[in-house]
């Protein structure tokens, strides 16, 4: 079975979003008409992972283009736009969907089905990004294979496949003998609520673990390979992922495990130099003093919660797009890539 965490009822302009937050306990959807629902659901975690917040913006844009023509429809999309881009800082796909849409809307002679068009570009595109690169990432697993995975990347954080349990899902529909290791993903848990609810629903065996058990696990356990999504790449293959993702890839490297990066071209940010340069969220720190309604400090107990770090390219065995798999040195490696931007995935 498959499902969409987003889902676009145009002729009643309604955006539909599976609730994040509550799943797996319940499945509720929330039905969206103003931009500044859409952007709060991105600050909220509604919808979430890199690619579904760049798609659910994009469809922001249309919420507000419809109905509107020239100088008024101009001005109603910047504020839209500056709103959208203030809703979440680091995941760079959230930016480049409203940077390819803003290249539209903002000619003077745009109609409104060229903006329309582009959103649902964006939205298709999507899905073949998603399905070449589980295509390039098959060519790595053997028969019997064992993934660990961090956070969730799946299809609630994209439109459909999903990228790094995209790969996990299609091996096991391939035929391969899938075993998958989840970290739980402290504090938000994708991994546990998110990635498990989605592999279930698959068939797919796994085991969620907690996140400071990953060394111990790849010690001890076969693990062919850790494979991540990710929210940002820097032009150095530096990479910003969920916290956690840093200490994964050093447990990786002290136990010979190699580790991947699915990422789509859109998530690479070669603008960005390293990762240094890269901005990151921090969120409120309830996140960690909570587990959701239960207090588990101390009463003011003070906690800082940097929602991602970034793993130096130094630790990425590989970085796999959809145009095929960068290595180091993947200055190099994500530029010969650039320039298939544009192409069919392949
Ligand atoms: C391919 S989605 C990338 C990504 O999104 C997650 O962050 P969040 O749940 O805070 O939106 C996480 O870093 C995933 O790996």
């Amino acid at each position: 079975m498959s499902f969409r965490a987003i889902e676009w009822r145009s002729e009643a302009g309604i955006l539909r979003l599976i609730d994040q937050k509550v799943l797996p306990g319940e499945t509720r959807y929330q039905e969206l008409t103003r931009v500044e629902e859409v952007a709060e659901a991105i600050r909220d975690m509604t919808v979430r992972g890199a690619p579904a917040i760049g798609v659910a913006a994009a469809f922001g844009i249309l919420m507000v283009s419809r109905g509107r023509e020239g100088d008024d429809r101009r001005r109603a999309l910047q504020s839209a736009d500056a709103l959208l881009r203030a809703s979440r800082p680091t995941a760079v796909n959230l930016f480049w969907a409203l940077d390819r849409l803003k290249a539209v809307w903002n000619r003077p002679e745009a109609t409104g089905p060229e903006i329309e068009a582009e959103v649902l570009a964006i939205e298709a595109e999507d899905v073949a990004v998603n399905r070449a690169i589980s295509k390039h990432a098959l060519t790595l697993c053997p028969q019997e294979v064992t993934f660990f995975h961090h956070c969730n990347t799946g299809s609630l954080a994209t439109v459909d496949l999903g990228t790094a349990p995209g790969v996990i899902r299609s091996a096991h529909e391939a035929g391969h003998k899938v075993m998958a290791y989840l970290d739980e993903t402290r504090p938000r848990l994708q991994g546990a609520k998110l990635s498990s609810f989605e592999l279930m629903q698959y068939g797919v065996p796994h085991a969620i673990v907690v996140d400071g058990a990953s060394a111990h696990v790849m010690r001890t356990r076969k693990v062919d390979m850790a494979i991540v999504g990710c929210d940002r790449v820097a032009a150095n293959g530096d990479t910003a992922n969920k916290i956690g993702t840093y200490n994964l890839a050093l447990a990786a490297q002290d136990n010979g495990v190699p580790f991947y990066v699915a990422a789509p071209m859109s998530t690479i940010d070669f603008d960005t130099p390293s990762g240094d340069d890269i901005e990151i969220e921090e969120r409120d720190a309830g996140e960690i003093t909570r587990i959701g309604d239960c207090e588990i400090a101390p009463p003011g107990a003070p906690a800082f919660n940097p929602a991602f770090d970034v793993t130096p390219n130094r630790l990425i065995s590989g970085i796999i797009t959809e145009y095929g798999i960068a290595r180091a040195p993947f200055g190099e490696s994500l530029a010969a890539l650039r320039s298939e931007i544009g192409k069919a995935p392949v």
